[in-house]
């Protein structure tokens, strides 16, 4: 399948007074693609979703969807649709009222009403008025609202905020459904593995730079060295044989990752190395009870790359 490029950004900058909120990010999202932003408290992952809306201009840099170049005060092309910051609803009315209202604004057919409410799992509480909904719902009904207008360009700032294991499974699905059709999907989120759930694509932006872009397994890759607990029926010996295992690193004792096992040793190394000393542990007689990740590969790579690109 060729996927033809639905959003691509160059060099875009955008500054706030003093503050670099974007510091000359790409982007590029292909058909059908779901692509997640991630990055720490003021990366810049909501002013750039603001910019793809067309909610505000570059200060520098270019902007194209569906082939059409943005340009300031003349709103995005047909097609786009989401939110940042939450979506715009009104509370005195219903869930289904609401979507009535973006339906005649946007010259669209009711009819898609409760089928938008109902792929979102908002059907039972169609005729509730959103004053009384968690920000979950509205989450979802903010979705279901963008899903109205059969967007080929899906934007969504944080769309996980709030949602039970439910909502997350639904807003999951619609999603994949949309990839599937042929929409491409950016979405910004703090959580590594909210955007591994969600997502095929990646950026990861650290003080308004993008420090890396791509498939979401190719930056698994990236993550080298990784801490792990090691928890064995003889701690002293694993000490020791740990200690002469090369490439393999103890740290110093830490409760919080040992958790309740106080017996459990931190050791850092690649994989390799780590299969290298269970190995050793093994042969020494060493039962091996647990070698966990402290954090997942995943979540390493954001900690190690955004820790970088806040430095550099
Ligand atoms: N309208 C604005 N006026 C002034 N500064 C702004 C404005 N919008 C964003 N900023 C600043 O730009 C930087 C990037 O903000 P942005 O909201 O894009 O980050 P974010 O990655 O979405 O953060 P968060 O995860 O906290 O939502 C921050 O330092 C923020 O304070």
């Amino acid at each position: 399948m060729t996927h033809v490029g639905t959003i691509r950004a160059r060099g875009v900058h955008q500054r706030f007074g003093d503050v670099i909120a974007l510091d000359g990010v790409d982007l590029d999202v292909a058909e059908g693609r779901v692509h997640g932003l991630v990055g720490p408290n003021g990366a810049g992952k909501t002013t750039l979703l603001g910019l793809l809306l067309g909610l505000s201009a570059p200060d520098r840099g270019s902007v194209e969807l569906l082939g059409t170049v943005l340009r300031p005060g003349a709103g995005v092309p047909e097609g786009v649709a989401g939110f940042v910051d939450g979506p715009g609803l009104y509370p005195q009315l219903t869930a289904r009222q609401n979507l009535t209202a973006v339906a005649d604004l946007r010259r669209r057919e009711r009819r898609g009403v409760d089928e938008a409410l109902e792929q979102v799992g908002l059907g039972d509480v169609a005729d509730d008025r959103v004053r009384g909904f968690s920000l979950g719902m509205r989450q979802r009904l903010g979705l279901a609202a963008a899903l109205l207008l059969q967007p080929r360009v899906l934007v969504l700032d944080e769309p996980s905020n709030g949602l039970d294991p439910a909502g997350a499974r639904h807003v999951q699905r619609v999603l994949a459904g949309l990839a599937a059709g042929g929409t491409s999907v950016v979405l910004s989120s703090h959580r590594m593995d909210d955007v591994a759930a969600l997502c095929s694509d990646v950026t990861l932006l650290a003080g308004g730079r993008a420090v890396f872009s791509g498939p979401i397994g190719k930056l698994a890759a990236e993550s080298g060295e990784l801490d792990h607990r090691l928890v064995t029926s003889s701690p002293g010996t694993a000490r020791r044989v740990a200690a002469a295992t090369p490439g393999v690193r103890l740290l110093p004792d830490d409760d919080l990752v040992r958790g309740r096992e106080s017996d459990a040793l931190l050791v850092r190394g690649s994989v390799p190395a780590l299969e290298d000393l269970v190995a050793r542990l093994v042969r020494a007689g060493v039962g091996v009870r647990e070698v966990a990740p402290v954090v997942s590969p995943l979540e390493a790579a954001f900690l190690a790359l955004t820790e970088t690109g806040e430095h550099s």
